[in-house]
């Protein structure tokens, strides 16, 4: 049987659990379930705090976990001193990133500035160690969350926080300073040096099945056979584009899938070559 921790709270908690429920894994139907079974993949899922799911999956508990990469550096144990987890794939949600920031009216504002001052954080083991990679001296002031609020409150000079629009840090009258200590999404996780199990395997095809199936769409369009060679270039593919010949003499359809992203930019410019009837369309599901 696998055994995956999800998050049972939290900004990574629902988009972990759609994941899986498009991956085709059965999901708790209330907030409250502490685990469910399924028994169609013989899979077990365990709903769990972000913080503490490296921790099971490094104990060798569960066979891998969705966390956060800050939280998966934050509860690592130091060099020797125990099992770890590690990253097996990012998952392309819950993206942030870890950063310093500073009063708005504070003299501080730049991270050399940080050298004797205090600086309040819910990850301090992260602090830590980029502060020792910084080659600089600073307290750090362990908080639990809402860590925008400890300046105004005068127990730290400086926060190091996760930041994804900003809002809350201008609410506080906070401004981000230097570079991101770490940027973050959410992550498969698995124990240090374990083997990968059939069903581990199977887990990671589904889940870059969906990651693919939401980055990517189907492009068809028709092409004049002699422009195809500039079409096909803008439009590669995966292993290369389909193209089959049309009924009508000297043209031909071309299939392949496009970056989502990219979409406008490469119909545009289809068009423009000369392409025609270019028609896109959602990938429900895929292994690639
Ligand atoms: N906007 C965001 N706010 C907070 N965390 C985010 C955000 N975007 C992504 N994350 C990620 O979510 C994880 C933190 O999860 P969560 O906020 O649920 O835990 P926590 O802060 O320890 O607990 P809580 O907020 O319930 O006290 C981290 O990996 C973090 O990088
Ligand atoms: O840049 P933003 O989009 O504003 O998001 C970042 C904020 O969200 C998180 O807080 P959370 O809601 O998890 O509360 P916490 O600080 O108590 O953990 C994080 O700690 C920041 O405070
Ligand atoms: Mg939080």
């Amino acid at each position: 049987m696998l055994r995956v921790a999800v998050p049972n709270k939290g900004v990574l908690s629902e988009p972990a659990a759609e994941m899986l429920a498009e991956s085709g894994y059965r999901q708790r139907r209330s907030a409250k379930d502490l685990a469910v079974y399924d028994p169609d993949n013989d899979t077990e899922f365990f709903y769990l705090r972000p913080r503490d799911i490296a921790v099971y999956v490094a104990a060798g508990t569960l066979d891998v976990g969705i966390t956060g990469r800050d939280m998966l550096l934050e509860t690592a144990p130091a060099d020797g001193e125990g099992p770890s987890a590690v990253e097996v794939m990012p998952l392309g949600f819950g993206r942030s990133s870890f950063r310093f920031a500073t009063p708005v009216e504070s003299d501080i504002q730049e991270v050399e500035q940080l050298a004797g001052k205090r600086i309040a954080t819910a990850y301090p083991v992260l602090l830590r160690r980029y502060l020792d990679e910084q080659g600089l001296k600073a307290d750090v002031v362990k908080l639990d969350g809402a860590v925008e609020t400890a300046c105004r409150l005068g127990v730290a000079d400086a926060v190091c926080d996760v930041v994804e629009t900003g809002t809350t840090l201008r609410a506080a009258g906070l401004h981000i300073i230097g570079e991101p200590v770490l940027s973050s999404e959410a992550i498969l996780v698995r124990r240090q040096g374990s083997e990968e199990i059939p069903a581990v395997a199977q887990l990671r095809r589904r889940l870059r099945g969906v990651l693919v199936a939401r980055q990517y769409v189907m492009l068809d369009y028709d092409c004049p056979n002699e422009l195809l060679e500039r079409a096909t270039a803008v439009t590669p593919g995966i292993e290369g584009p389909t193209v089959s010949p049309l009924r009508t003499p000297g043209w031909s359809a071309v299939r392949a899938m496009i970056a989502r992203t990219e979409t406008n930019r490469v119909m545009d410019e289809l068009w423009e070559l000369g392409a025609r009837a270019i028609l896109v369309t959602s990938i429900h599901a895929s292994r690639i």
